[in-house]
């Protein structure tokens, strides 16, 4: 549904040329959800502003659907353009105009009837769930209301693909989740492939497919979002996972703790998770497992377990216990200790 190939994007400044963007693949396939991940300044707006050519490219292509966007004439890129819809961090809503009207009137200068748009406008704002808020303005509304606002706008024309750049980055942990089950429900409901920008793990843990993580205007790592919780190969990536889950023992801790034997972590996926692996562990073999850190945490299709232990025992029996951790569909990662 949307593919990007090769795509780079460079600014002249006073300072030089901003390479934003460098070289990126990227293929959403239609009905998947797709984020791009990545501190301040990686490269990530510019990035999806390259998908709807708000941005266009210094080199490489974009296609929507089968038509290369970068080089359709102007009529017919704004033919492709109304197939994407976008939503942005500060929502974009016009103050001076009621909630109505701020769906209405983009719908009334693509030329649709006046009965039409209010059809348009009653549907998507249901779905978005203020069906009670037409006449309501803006600053009359809570964040995640006015990006409710913002999410029937776009959805009101009808798109294949919604972009978002960081549409919940304003917004506190309870209605971040609001909005992002939102968007998980229009994505199932409405068919609506996705490709979201953050800078937050969460939001890739809650609602993505496939994972992009942006460094320096490059893809250093993607993957299934499962891959990367479990099997993250970049430093990046890491840190990120480490926003939401403990990954690493400080050096202090391991001091503190004054560990020696074997310092390892777990990684549970599916159905291992529920599994009394470190009871049998410890009938079976002759070592102690003494449990250091511990979360389960869902991602949109899958659930994740991990555990970091210290193996207490004789290498023999500590090896044993290892790999009958493996044969049980455990992910196994040594850490220092
Ligand atoms: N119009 C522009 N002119 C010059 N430089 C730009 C322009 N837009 C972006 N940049 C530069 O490109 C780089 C990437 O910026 P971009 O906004 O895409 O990153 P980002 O990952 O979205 O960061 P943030 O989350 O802070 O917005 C930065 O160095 C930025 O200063």
């Amino acid at each position: 549904m949307i593919r990007l190939e090769q795509v780079s994007k460079s600014f002249e400044s006073k300072k030089g040329v901003i390479n934003a963007v460098n070289d990126v693949n990227l293929h959403v396939k239609k009905g998947e959800i797709h984020g791009v991940i990545g501190y301040s300044g990686a490269g990530k707006s510019t990035l999806i502003r390259c998908v709807n050519l708000l941005e266009r490219p210094t080199t490489g292509k974009v296609f929507i659907g089968d038509k290369e966007a970068t080089s359709l004439p102007l009529e017919q890129l704004r033919e492709t353009r109304k197939r994407i819809g976008m939503i942005f961090q500060g929502f974009n809503l016009l103050k001076t105009a009621t909630v109505y009207d701020n769906i209405a009137i983009p719908l009334k200068l693509l030329g649709f009837s006046k009965s039409e748009t209010t059809l348009r406008v009653e549907k998507y704002l249901t779905i978005v769930g203020l069906a009670d808020k037409h006449q309501s303005y803006p600053n009359q509304l809570s964040g995640g209301q006015k990006q409710r606002v913002a999410i029937a706008r776009a959805l009101a024309q009808e798109p294949e693909i919604l972009l978002s750049d960081e549409a919940t980055s304003a917004l506190d942990p309870e209605t971040t989740d609001s909005i992002l089950d939102l968007l998980l429900k229009i994505n199932q409901d409405l068919g609506i492939t996705i490709l979201l920008i953050t800078h937050e793990m969460h939001v890739i843990q809650k609602v993505c497919d496939q994972v992009y993580v942006m460094e320096d205007g490059y893809i250093v790592e993607q993957g299934s979002t499962i891959d990367l919780f479990t099997k993250p190969q970049n430093e990046t990536t890491m840190k990120f996972l480490n926003t939401i889950a403990q990954r690493k023992l400080s050096p202090s801790l391991i001091k503190q703790l004054n560990l020696s034997g074997t310092v390892t972590r777990l990684t549970f996926v599916g159905e291992t998770t529920g599994e009394p692996i470190l009871a049998q562990v410890s009938q079976k073999f002759k070592v102690k497992p003494n449990i250091l850190t511990a979360n389960i945490f869902e991602l949109k299709n899958d659930i994740v377990g991990n555990l970091v232990i210290h193996l207490l025992g004789e290498p023999s029996e500590v090896e044993a216990a290892v790999s009958f951790m493996l044969d049980q569909g455990v992910g196994l990662e040594g850490l220092e200790g």
